[in-house]
């Protein structure tokens, strides 16, 4: 079993997700296509990731291979140093992807709850932590509606309140914030970064925008264009405290500069397809 030694003291911890050699080729009507090839990726316990690259990388693909939807065809997937089967199967993980994935039948407070329920807690804790999630997404006047009532942005929110309802240490989240507005999107940006430092959870986040990255990260993992590999790993070197401020700050921006050019392979062109500056 792998263990990080962090900087605190040289306590280790298991890492979040480890990726060997990880290739992934889907066979189509069309022939093979090559989605991955050769990653090699450690998450660390309590740190904080962005996949950023192209439309068409394999980022979501990624993804899906973390979470056991899909498996690689060489390689292997550890989630806290068990199978990614195993790690599924124990729930190690909260999940908000593109599509929200609520269960239509079940209003926002039920969705919020399912993970809960799944997991045996009692009904005064249950319906405590859904009041407080259904808070944090700013749904208080929307709890006992149903999914198909809501707008887009709206569902999202549903969905990633219930990935942290267990207060999971591993998020796995693929765009969770690209149907959003772009205050909503900033304020549940901040959102995160405060409920990840507040319980310490590793995630492992998918987006198009640079900035976006930035803001949340430790580090970014830029792709290239398919057959997805990583093209370079930037550190953000930034302060641990992501307030507000920081998207003014020109170290904020020299950030975004660095991984621009990442994705650019070091000359400073203009945009690559699938990938925002905003
Ligand atoms: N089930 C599948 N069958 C065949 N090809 C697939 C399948 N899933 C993904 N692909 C292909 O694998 C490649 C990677 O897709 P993926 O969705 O992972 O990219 P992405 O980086 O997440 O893209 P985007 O940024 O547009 O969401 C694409 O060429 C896609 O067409």
């Amino acid at each position: 079993m792998t263990e990080h030694v962090h900087a605190d003291g040289g306590r280790s911890a298991i890492d979040a997700v480890r990726i060997s050699g990880v290739d992934k080729v889907f066979e189509t009507r069309g022939g093979q296509v090559a989605a991955l090839e050769g990653i090699d990726l450690t998450v660390a316990a309590g740190e904080f990731v962005s996949l950023i690259g192209p439309s068409g990388c394999g980022k979501s693909t990624l993804m899906r291979l973390i979470a056991d939807l899909d498996q690689p065809s060489g390689g292997s997937v550890s989630v806290f140093g068990k199978s990614a089967k195993d790690a599924r199967i124990a729930q190690d993980y909260g999940i908000a992807f593109q599509q929200a994935g609520l269960l239509p039948w079940r209003t926002v407070a039920e969705n919020i709850e399912l993970p809960l329920s799944l997991h045996g807690r009692g009904k005064i804790e249950r319906s405590d932590r859904v009041a407080e999630l259904i808070e944090l997404v700013s749904l208080g006047d929307f709890a006992d509606r149903y999914p198909d009532q809501l707008s887009g942005g709206m569902q999202q929110r549903v969905a990633i309140a219930r990935a942290l309802a267990e207060k999971p240490r591993l998020l796995l989240m693929d765009e969770p914030f690209g149907a959003l507005d772009e205050m909503t999107r900033e304020r549940m940006q901040s959102e995160l970064v405060r409920i990840c430092a507040e319980t310490g959870a590793a995630v492992v986040f998918v987006t198009h925008s640079i900035p976006e990255a930035v803001f949340l990260s430790d580090r970014v993992v830029v792709m290239s264009p398919r057959p997805g590999r990583i093209q370079q790993v930037v550190s953000m070197a930034l302060a641990d405290d992501r307030s507000e401020g920081l998207r003014e700050q020109h170290e904020f921006f020299d950030m975004i500069t660095a991984v621009r050019e990442a994705l650019h392979d070091g000359s400073p062109v203009a945009a690559v397809r699938g990938v925002e500056n905003r």
